[in-house]
């Protein structure tokens, strides 16, 4: 049987319960992930002073093909691109400037270092979103940015993510959709602060200063990304998720929820409908923690459906940024991006495909045994049909078949490579 029968068949099952197949899928083809660039390189970058990474965050693996130029960083992402359903967004960091053989420093950063990514993503008809890079340089090296107490550092830093904004905006107004830009800092300390207020006071200072100026939300969106711990950081992380929560909402900014920077037990799904609540926006980072903040490849796990379903579930698929944010070097990268955003979408599908106005009656009536018998039997319904007719329909390759893909590329370019 072709894919189409099977879809058809499938769609049948789905359609008994109500629920529009084909809206489900126009739904999905409108959502933009935005696809991290540092899983192709290791977070490594392209500055012309080469720095070792440092914030308390670690790339494992060693796995050979790695790019290390823009130029083989684009043809990387392309590929990976060429093997996703849907249009999405690239997301760079302030360490992929191209700045033609000269070392400019980070509070020097202008668009046109970034000149090359926005011809590209002009090319691809792609947005691209943008990071700030508070980390891997000497003036982060005591694990201190935008709450040092030294006030030239501290300048250094807000300059930076002043020029990092205006990047944004130029992405912005170039590509003809906003950036989002997302601070985010390693600030914190090993052990038990004498002082927790203190930093957390610089960290808004330094914040209020960088928002200070005035950017269109037409061409650029700024997010704040809160963390628990880092390496080096265990005890105390100044950017905590109450403090970058309760400054997002008194500052009309967007919260950015990373899936790793929480305690192992506390699950992200749960806080988005609170957040929602209270904002008409979010922003994820979706990463996989396996028992820290590993940031290991997107599986199709049971909290990445959960995450699918809220943001479903609450007609939030407009209000939310989902960016993804791993980087794993012991496996072909570019599998690896393939990987970790079809997984996304897959959930994203999932979660379109639930019945979940029913399942919302069910609750409120307190039938809790048929939303549970409903919810469990949801999950071996023919989805797998949907999603090979949606990988058809937007011409990539369906089931496993982008792995053959992969391969050839990695004989062809990749093992090619230093
Ligand atoms: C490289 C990213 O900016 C970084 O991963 C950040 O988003 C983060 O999650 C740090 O743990
Ligand atoms: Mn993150």
């Amino acid at each position: 049987m072709g894919a189409r029968e099977n879809y058809e068949i499938a769609r049948k099952s789905y359609e008994n319960w109500g629920i529009d197949v084909e809206k489900a899928i126009e739904q999905l083809e409108n959502v933009s992930i935005s696809i991290h660039c540092w899983q192709g390189d290791d977070i490594e970058g392209f500055e012309v002073t080469k720095r070792e990474l440092s914030g308390g965050i670690d790339v494992t693996g060693n796995y050979p093909g790695k790019a290390g130029t823009p130029e083989e960083l684009r043809a990387d992402l392309e590929k990976a691109l060429s093997l996703i359903p849907g249009k999405h967004r690239v997301n760079l960091h302030a360490i992929y400037a191209e700045t033609d053989g000269e070392a400019v420093e980070r509070d020097q950063i202008e668009p046109g270092h970034f000149k090359n990514w926005v011809d590209w993503a002009k090319r691809l008809e792609i947005g691209l979103d943008f990071n700030p890079t508070l980390f891997a340089h000497e003036k982060a090296s005591d694990g201190l940015t935008l709450a040092h107490p030294d006030k030239e550092i501290r300048d250094f830093w807000i300059r930076h993510c002043i020029q990092c904004r205006r990047i944004g905006e130029y992405f912005g107004k170039e590509l003809g959709t906003p950036a989002l830009t997302n601070i985010w800092i390693p600030d914190g300390y090993k052990d038990i602060p004498s002082d927790r207020l203190t930093p957390r006071k610089r960290l808004k200072e330094s914040l209020d200063q960088i928002f200070a100026v005035n950017i269109d939300e037409k061409y650029n969106i700024d997010s704040v990304e809160s963390k628990l711990f880092g390496i080096g950081s265990e005890a105390y992380v100044v950017g905590s998720h109450e403090f970058y929560l309760a400054y997002a909402l008194t500052n009309d900014k967007v919260c950015l929820l990373d899936t790793g920077h929480f305690h192992p037990t506390e699950a992200v799904s749960n806080k988005i409908s609170s957040i929602l609540l209270f904002s008409d926006k979010l922003a994820l980072h979706i990463s996989r923690p396996v028992r820290w903040d590993s940031d290991h490849v997107v599986i199709f796990d049971d909290e990445l459906r959960e995450i699918a379903l809220e943001i479903v579930r609450n007609d939030a698929l407009t209000k939310v940024r989902i960016g993804l944010d791993f980087f794993d070097a012991s496996i072909n990268r570019i599998a690896a991006w393939v990987i970790g955003t079809r997984n996304l979408l897959k959930a994203l599908l999932y979660a379109l495909l639930m019945p979940n106005k029913y399942l919302k009656k069910l609750q409120e009536k307190g039938n809790f045994t048929d939303r549970l018998a409903l919810m469990e039997e949801f999950k071996t319904y023919p989805f797998g049909a949907i999603w090979d007719y949606y990988c058809e329909k937007n011409h990539v390759p369906t089931g496993e078949s982008w792995l053959d893909e992969v391969k050839i590329y990695e004989k062809e370019v990749l093992s090619k490579r230093n």
